[in-house]
């Protein structure tokens, strides 16, 4: 697929044209009616992109956030952040590397981007988890993983309590990163490079409302330059109580 300059032209290397229930998770008629809602407000708003890839929904906003938004989000990012953590336990100590910064919610800075972010999506405030800065510096990287939760795993009783199922993920890119970092989904063939204030937007979830594996995604090691981005995971019921 091709979406302008800042986009690789990668073949799509697998199609799945009838998601089937995932080995992560049951189908949903609440998520189903999330991913289509979500998706018919981006089809109507002009400056939402809707990727050309087949097997999962993908969105982008170019120049989503202005420079000093990005300014911003990375000065907080350096002036406060831990080594990033994960959820299941995984073998490889170099499966994420990364160091993440929680933003404080309520601050007069953040809330309205978190506002705008919602309303873009027109999912209720409540169920966007806080927006989380990430920064890569050469060498670092967040291997393959999916954004959803795996249904079958013990972290799930606790996720369900607290908003259960990740479905969209907004992602934006803070900074020009001079090599390596990118995004890479290998399922539906997409690799996004980082430019600085697009917005990367994506629904976790197969049109059944099951968990789509096809949102297979990696953030790449940086190998020259520090990479920052911020996340927003939005949960099918309310996070915050
Ligand atoms: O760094 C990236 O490009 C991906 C980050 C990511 O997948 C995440 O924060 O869930
Ligand atoms: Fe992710």
């Amino acid at each position: 697929m091709h979406l302008s300059g800042s986009f690789a032209e990668i073949p799509a290397v697998s199609i799945k044209t009838s998601p089937r229930t995932s080995r992560h998770g049951n189908a949903s008629p609440l998520r189903a009616r999330i991913g289509q809602q979500v998706a018919a407000r981006l089809d109507t708003n002009p400056a939402a992109k809707k990727a050309k890839v087949t097997g999962a929904q993908v969105y982008y906003i170019p120049e989503y956030l202005s420079d000093r938004d990005c300014d911003m989000l990375m000065e907080k990012i350096d002036a406060k952040s831990r080594r990033s953590t994960l959820l299941s336990d995984s073998s490889d100590p170099y499966f994420r590397t990364s160091d993440s910064s929680d933003m404080d919610r309520w601050s007069p800075d953040i809330h309205p981007i978190e506002q705008r972010l919602s309303m873009l999506l027109g999912i209720p405030e409540e169920n966007g988890e806080t927006l989380q800065g990430q920064r890569y510096a050469p060498g670092q990287q967040f291997r393959a993983h999916h954004d959803f939760f795996h249904e079958s795993q013990s972290y799930w009783e606790d996720m369900k309590a607290q908003g259960g199922q990740r479905t969209w993920t907004a992602m934006i890119y803070l900074n020009h990163v001079e090599e390596g970092g990118s995004t890479w989904f290998p399922q539906i063939g997409m690799r996004v490079k980082p430019k600085r204030g697009l917005l990367l937007i994506w629904n976790n979830m197969a049109p059944d409302g099951s968990p789509n594996e096809n949102t297979l995604h990696e953030g790449v090691a940086v190998t020259k330059g520090t990479k920052y981005i911020v996340t927003k995971w939005f949960r099918e019921g309310a996070w915050i109580r």
